[in-house]
């Protein structure tokens, strides 16, 4: 059992009279049960406890010649067209192979592409020119592969108001296949729990910048439990023990090699491993500046340099000693030559000396057999059905933004434009028919800019947990989007109700239900139209920043061909009102409170008729207003869709 290990829950003992205990979680004896329910009970524990022992299918990853090739400068060649856009080579002909049962580390300087390998390598990378092979089993990259791949990304990619507990349970509801019930995917979660030695933090939060939550080892465990959920057999990790201590570091690497005994491939980056640590990986990749400069067993790294005229004269941390080496430093030998020689040499060292021999393991097809025609079948379609997606999502997404949608701020920010609007414009009558025509256009505005702001940025927050997990192929995207909209909804409807209800007595407009509930749907129609007007300027532009300025000017430019403002708007500029969401709400709501023939106290005491009122004359076709903001409200979401399909998924699934 792994120094993080605390006993499994619930496992069964038997004592020397036969009876059957229960031990729980803090080793108490909980009581007896009879040895069927044991027998089950046992049963489902050492499955789960499985998931860290056995791997249930092996995998030899191989990799040939990898180059990857990106291109720079295209921003500048925007500015300036002498400027010619670059290609950069960020991996020069990488080779390897990694075999079940081993764990390879990928040392070196910061931007020498450890991570872009890692990224290669795990079929996560979406951009660029990759080239070269990479095989699985023989094989390329699948949609089986990539639901039997572990990926734990450099920064934890987690929901910070989500308790340890709520995030494994979550991560099991949707990434273990249906064939489990719900109770056994909750006892995994426990299971993973227990094993990554998190019992102590179940209940505490993940937290996050600005929200105290567990440590960072804690929360690196957590991210690496959420892979192990589904006991991958391959598994990727960039660099999961940067920011923490040398004994958390040493630990997490203890459960690593675990995994890796059980029969798992496992890669990973790292920075400054201590000798420790560097003694417990099986093979070591030394990169620099793209090109490789070791690939080997750890145990023969000291030697290989050494052989070439590059030793330590002081016992040094070997690994410490390879990133000097790879940054062109070298305190003993080779003193005549300067970093850029250094490095050139010990390019020209691997080609000559270790190359060949490299290639040569990759020829030595000790291939593995793949994993079973029902693994196969379940690895193959979705783990749940689009409904078992979407009612997990929303419920983690609910219970994650119940802090930010049920703001106290919010609703006071509301309330307060509320009650001053009602007090602005209190009581006014048809005598003032010029306020309450300018009280719709406000509550058009107002009620067009809020959902648009709040919702442009949630995709962008989104993004990150997006790409994480539908690049393991956790779900579809129309489950998680739908979830995603449907999560807001509720405050977004809750609080145009609170404002209308207060303003619309506090403004004296008719004290009708017709009336008054015409405006009020017509309020909330304007509301989700422009939820989706920023959900598509949050997907489009996924820059919170970005998004945020386009947003204004898209309202602003909305407001002004709102109809209010400017009666004739020239033609060449008529398609502008046609998109605004404001203009057709305005007109709406005109149309909800004004019928033709009713009159109102103007000039000289005079009484006209309100359809001579410029803006209610132009009220005409309502009916037309009503499907421009269907189209939008489709329109829009459909814009946000789009533009996610690029998100997360590299590969089709089935
Ligand atoms: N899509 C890209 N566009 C431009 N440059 C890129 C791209 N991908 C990688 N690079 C460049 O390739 C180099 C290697 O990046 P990579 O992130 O793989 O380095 P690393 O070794 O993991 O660094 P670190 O240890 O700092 O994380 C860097 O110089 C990086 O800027």
């Amino acid at each position: 059992m792994s120094p993080l290990q605390s006993p499994p829950r619930g496992i069964a003992l038997e004592d020397c009279r036969g009876v059957n205990n229960l031990i729980n979680r803090d080793g108490a004896v909980e009581g007896k049960t009879s040895a069927v329910m044991v027998d089950v009970e046992a049963q489902i524990q050492d499955e789960n406890h499985a998931i860290f022992k056995k791997a249930k299918s092996r995998v030899t990853l191989k990799f040939a010649d990898v180059v990857y090739k990106v291109t720079i400068g295209q921003s500048k060649k925007l500015l300036n067209k002498n400027t010619n856009s670059e290609e950069k080579l960020v991996l020069k002909g990488i080779t390897g192979v990694v075999r079940p049962g081993e764990m390879l580390a990928m040392l070196g300087p910061s931007g020498s592409g450890k991570t872009t390998l890692l990224t290669a390598l795990g079929g996560r990378l979406v951009s660029g020119h990759l080239g070269g092979a990479i095989t699985y089993n023989g094989k390329p990259f699948s949609t089986t592969m990539k639901r039997n791949t572990g990926f734990v990304t450099q920064d934890d990619v987690l929901y910070p108001h989500l308790t340890v507990t709520e995030t494994l349970v979550y991560t099991a509801l949707l990434r273990l296949p249906r064939t489990l019930t719900k109770e056994q995917k909750v006892q995994k979660a426990d299971a993973v729990i227990n094993e990554l030695g998190l019992s102590k933090c179940r209940d505490s939060i993940i937290g996050g910048p600005f929200l105290r939550g567990v440590s960072g080892g804690e929360r690196k465990r957590v991210s690496i439990g959420q892979e192990m959920l589904m006991n991958p057999s391959l598994l990727f990790l960039d660099e999961p023990t940067s920011g923490l201590d040398s004994t958390t570091a040493q630990r997490i690497v203890h459960t690593l090699r675990e995994l890796a005994e059980g029969g798992r491939t496992v890669l990973m980056t790292i920075h400054q491993p201590s000798s420790r640590l560097f003694y417990m990986f099986h093979k070591v990749l030394l990169l620099s500046d793209g090109n490789p400069l070791y690939f080997g067993k750890c145990s023969s790294a000291m030697d290989y340099f050494s052989n070439i005229g590059f030793s330590p004269s002081v016992p040094m941390n070997p690994a410490d000693f390879l990133l000097d080496l790879a940054n062109g430093v070298s305190m003993d030998g080779f003193q005549e030559l300067d970093q850029t020689g250094i490095k050139q040499t010990l390019v020209s060292a691997y080609k000559t000396n270790l190359s060949e021999s490299v290639k040569s393991d990759l020829a030595d097809d000790n291939e593995y057999n793949e994993w079973s025609l029902d693994d196969q079948k379940q690895l193959k379609r979705w783990s749940n059905t689009w409904w078992g997606q979407f009612s997990v999502l929303f419920i983690r997404g609910l219970k994650e933004r119940k802090h930010e949608t049920f703001n106290v701020m919010k609703v006071l920010q509301v309330l307060s434009v509320g009650i001053m609007s009602g007090l602005l414009w209190w009581h006014s009558d048809m005598s003032h028919l010029q306020d309450q025509v300018g009280f719709f256009n406000f509550s058009a505005g107002f009620w067009s800019y809020f959902p648009a702001f709040e919702a442009i940025f949630t995709i962008p927050q989104e993004r990150m947990m997006l790409e994480k997990e539908r690049s393991s192929g956790m779900y579809r995207l129309s489950s998680f989007f739908m979830a995603l909209t449907l999560g807001d909804l509720p405050m977004q409807l809750v609080l145009p109700t609170i404002y209308y209800t207060l303003t619309y007595w506090m403004a004296g407009l008719k004290p009708k239900p017709g009336y008054f509930l015409a405006g009020f749907f017509i309020t909330l129609y304007n509301v989700v139209c422009s939820q989706g007007l920023g959900l598509a300027i949050g997907a489009v532009v996924m820059d919170m920043k970005a998004a945020t300025v386009l947003g204004a000017i898209i309202s602003l430019v909305f407001q002004l061909a709102g109809g209010y403002f400017v009666q004739n708007i020239p033609t060449f500029m008529k398609w502008l009102k046609y998109l605004s969401l404001i203009r057709h709400t305005f007109k709406l709501l005109l149309g909800s409170q004004y019928r033709p023939g009713e009159t109102y106290p103007c000039a000289d005491n005079k009484t006209c008729l309100v359809e001579d009122f410029p803006p209610i004359k132009a009220i005409g076709g309502q009916a037309a207003s009503i499907i421009a903001m269907a189209i939008m409200f489709v329109g829009y979401r459909l814009i946000a869709y789009l533009a996610l399909m690029r998100i997360g998924a590299t590969r089709k699934l089935n």
